[in-house]
């Protein structure tokens, strides 16, 4: 079937999935073409990319509220790449190399301390004897090879069940360090998530080498390479040739304003472009007939040739009663609690230079009372974006732990939100001078939970969005495929590229391989120990350094309405 001619478009949320397919769509589509963008929010755009600036005696600090630093890796890291150079955002750019502390030192809270990861091969003999979370590993990674086949008609399990399966449960446990690494995604719990969707490469590795150890020693050989992301990445490497050098060698990246540069200039182009923003306009339905897409909102009712919808399948369900969209495994998302905290250089405490702590499902609540999830050492972590000095730290709390929690209960833990961070800090680190500058924002539903069977569900939802659509609708956004910023964008630029095919959005979802290659590496961290230099030589050039390791882009952009509009809590920094 032929798509239909795109004559008008309506893009139905303003995170950067939406706004990147703006933007492509725009850039590919005759100027004439309307284009209008609906956000629920009265003012805020962006969905979870949120900075803001503070003063502290007229020098600047930098607040990200969500994601903070972008991964330059894989086909969706080049499509990031492609549209800085699109928006000219190139000098705004802060690169972190490789061989910078916050890449190098990354640690896990384990048994009332902060355990170092590895991070060169020849760390490792001395890490593994001595850091407690890596010690009992190496009888897991050993046995690995030689677990049961994964049994027939195995279509997709929990990531805890997977690790369980093929690593046993010896010692601290292969889970219990991966339970830390999908803290630092998902905010999530291990035993609830796909593997398939979360960790694809550790599913593939099995399916094609039989075993992830010994796929990850044949350099993962076997698994077959999509053509058309090849091409993709091709051609994406040759038209982005000067940021693909500058960003050889770094870990990762962020902007000297902050994330919110990326959406900030988005709006600024697309504003100047013939593109309608309606904001504060919640879409309550979406019907289809054979010549055009109706979107209901409020008491605005307006016909488009084609919708480009920036929510998750549970939103899309739901304004658009006539779509038989299946129902997903999952339909919830993690809700964290985000605590920024600026010390002055008087009251600044020592924190290990690197990146952070992420902290284990098994550490208990005497240890981790208030249920963090872990801790970003910002001002390690993206250096040399504040002009005042100080130490910068964001502490995470809840996900999954708070998932039962009613509405109330979560409003109280947002307004407790400094205090249950410095709380944390006072355990795990020690520091007990009082921050500057201290705000809490309570990140609602913030993080898609790609369930058991998500894939399949992707599979199901592709041919009903079609079947109903006609070509007419697509689909972008974290719930999907993928919760990176750079999923988001790659998926906005596919829809926005692709309108005039009749894309539906899920067409690369369902080859893409999300780019966590994380368990693999601390897998191979362990193994390495066992292996004959040269072997262990060729094993760690695919897959060291460490950066996978709670590294890399974040998310997101789905509903509900994120954003400032979240109340901040100002901690006042008052003695008495
Ligand atoms: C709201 C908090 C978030 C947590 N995870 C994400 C957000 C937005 C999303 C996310 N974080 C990371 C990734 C990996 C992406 C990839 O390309 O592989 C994703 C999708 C990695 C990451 N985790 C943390 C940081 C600082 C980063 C780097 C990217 C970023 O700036 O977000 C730390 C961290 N994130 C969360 C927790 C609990 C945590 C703890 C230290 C939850």
């Amino acid at each position: 079937m032929a798509a239909p001619p795109v004559k008008s478009v309506a893009v139905i949320g303003s995170g950067i999935s939406g706004l990147t397919a703006a933007y492509y769509a725009r850039r590919h589509l005759p100027h004439s073409t309307p284009l209008t963008i609906y956000e629920s929010h009265p003012t805020h755009l962006g969905g979870w990319l949120q900075t803001t600036h503070h003063s502290v005696e007229d020098k600047r600090v930098i607040f990200e509220h969500g994601p903070r630093s972008l991964r330059p890796v894989g086909l969706s890291g080049l499509c990031t790449f492609d549209l800085i150079r699109e928006l000219g955002l190139e000098k705004e750019l802060i690169l972190v190399p490789k061989t910078h502390p916050s890449a190098k030192n990354r640690y896990v809270y384990y048994k009332g301390g902060l355990n170092k990861l590895p991070s060169a091969l020849l760390d490792l003999p001395k890490a593994a004897a001595t850091v407690p979370i890596l010690r009992g590993l190496v009888s897991s990674v050993a046995h690995e090879p030689f677990a049961a086949k994964r049994p027939e008609g195995l279509e997709d399990e929990s990531i805890g069940a997977f690790v369980r399966r093929r690593f046993g449960v010896r010692g601290v446990g292969v889970d219990t360090l991966l339970s830390a690494i999908v803290h630092g995604i998902y905010a999530a719990d291990l035993d609830t998530l796909s593997v398939r969707s979360t960790f694809p490469i550790l599913w593939d590795l099995e399916t094609y080498h039989g075993s992830v150890v010994k796929g990850m020693l044949g350099g993962a050989k076997r698994i077959p390479k999509d053509e058309r992301e090849v091409k993709q990445e091709t051609e994406l490497k040759e038209k982005n040739k000067e940021l693909v050098e500058m960003m050889n060698g770094m870990s990762v990246y962020s902007f000297k304003d902050g994330l919110a540069t990326l959406t900030e200039r988005l709006r600024t182009s697309l504003s100047n472009d013939n593109v309608t923003f309606k904001f504060g306009t919640p879409v309550t339905d979406l019907s289809i007939s054979p010549s055009s897409v109706t979107i209901t909102a409020g008491s605005d009712n307006a016909s488009f040739s084609h919708v480009i919808a920036n929510v998750a399948p549970k939103t899309l369900a739901s304004i658009s009663p006539s779509l038989p969209l299946p129902t997903p495994p999952s339909t919830s998302s993690s809700t964290v609690l985000l605590v920024n905290l600026f010390f002055p250089p008087s009251a600044a405490p020592h924190v290990p230079a690197g990146f952070g702590y992420l902290i284990p499902k098994t550490v208990g609540l005497d240890e981790n009372p208030h249920r963090a999830l872990g801790i970003v050492f910002d001002s390690h972590g993206v250096p040399g974006q504040d002009s005042a000095e100080g130490v910068k730290l964001t502490v995470m709390l809840g996900g999954h732990w708070w998932s039962a929690l009613s509405p109330s209960e979560l409003a109280e833990r947002e307004e407790q939100g400094v205090e249950l961070a410095l709380g944390t800090v006072r355990r795990h680190l020690g520091i007990i001078t009082k921050p500057i500058l201290a705000e809490a924002h309570l990140q609602r539903e913030c993080i898609p939970q790609y369930g058991v069977g998500h894939r399949g569900f992707l599979g199901k939802a592709k041919s009903v969005v079609e079947g109903w659509g006609g070509g007419r609708v697509s689909v972008v956004g974290a719930g999907w495929g993928g919760v990176s910023v750079n999923d988001c964008v790659r998926g906005g630029r596919d829809v926005g590229i692709g309108l005039e095919r009749g894309v539906t959005g899920l067409e690369s979802t369902l080859y893409r391989l999300v780019p966590h290659g994380i368990i693999a590496v601390c897998v191979a961290v362990i193994f390495l120990k066992f292996l004959p230099v040269s072997i262990a030589l060729r094993f760690a050039s695919k897959i060291l350094p460490l950066y996978y390791m709670f590294d890399a882009t974040g998310s997101a952009t789905p509903q509900p309405a994120p954003g400032p509009p979240n109340k901040s809590y100002p901690y006042t920094n008052d003695p008495s």
